[in-house]
């Protein structure tokens, strides 16, 4: 059966509800034969990454970053998961089939470091960003709920195939 796994760091509300709908939409009743796979951040390991067919990735921005839980699950990881370092110790481009994945982070005032930080890492796995990155500033509210949803069942759809 095809798998998403969803890392999240999730500590505060703001993450927790965009994680919650995300998980709710990945859920929707449109969707069947995809196993959900859901990990903390700091819990996820590689064979985690490798069963997986599609990627969701959620993280507050944290110093103009991603948090360092999912910084740590990145430097977990990248080696076992299909990511190679250039000769300068950089991450280098995968040679790996693309796999989906999509992004959402919450901030209070910008998000634009942490996507980046991101989005700078999984290119060098060779994952494919599947859906435009949901970023949310302030408090999340309804339009933000729908948002993810939308965002959890793009993700599974692609998985479904
Ligand atoms: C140590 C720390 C650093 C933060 N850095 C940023 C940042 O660089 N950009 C930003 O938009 N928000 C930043 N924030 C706000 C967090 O992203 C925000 O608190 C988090 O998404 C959780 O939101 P919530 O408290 O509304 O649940 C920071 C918060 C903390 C505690």
């Amino acid at each position: 059966m095809p798998r998403l796994l969803v890392v999240h760091h999730s500590l505060t509300p703001s993450v927790t509800a965009l994680t919650e709908a995300v998980l709710a939409g990945a859920s929707d009743d449109a969707i069947e034969g995809v196993e959900l796979v859901v990990r903390a951040a700091l819990e996820a390991d590689a064979d985690d990454v490798l069963a997986a067919d599609g990627y969701l990735l959620g993280t507050p921005a944290n110093f103009g970053y991603m948090s360092g839980a999912l910084k740590h699950f990145f430097d977990s990881i990248f080696l076992q998961a299909g990511g190679s370092l250039a000769d300068d110790g950089s991450a280098a481009s995968a040679d790996g089939g693309p796999k989906p994945y999509g992004l959402y982070v919450h901030g209070r005032y910008d998000t634009t470091g942490a996507v980046r930080s991101v989005q700078s890492i999984v290119g060098a796995l060779g994952w494919r960003q599947a859906a435009p990155v949901l970023e949310v500033l302030g408090d999340v509210g309804e339009a933000d709920r729908e948002s993810a949803y939308d965002l959890g069942g793009t993700l599974a759809a692609l998985v479904m195939g």
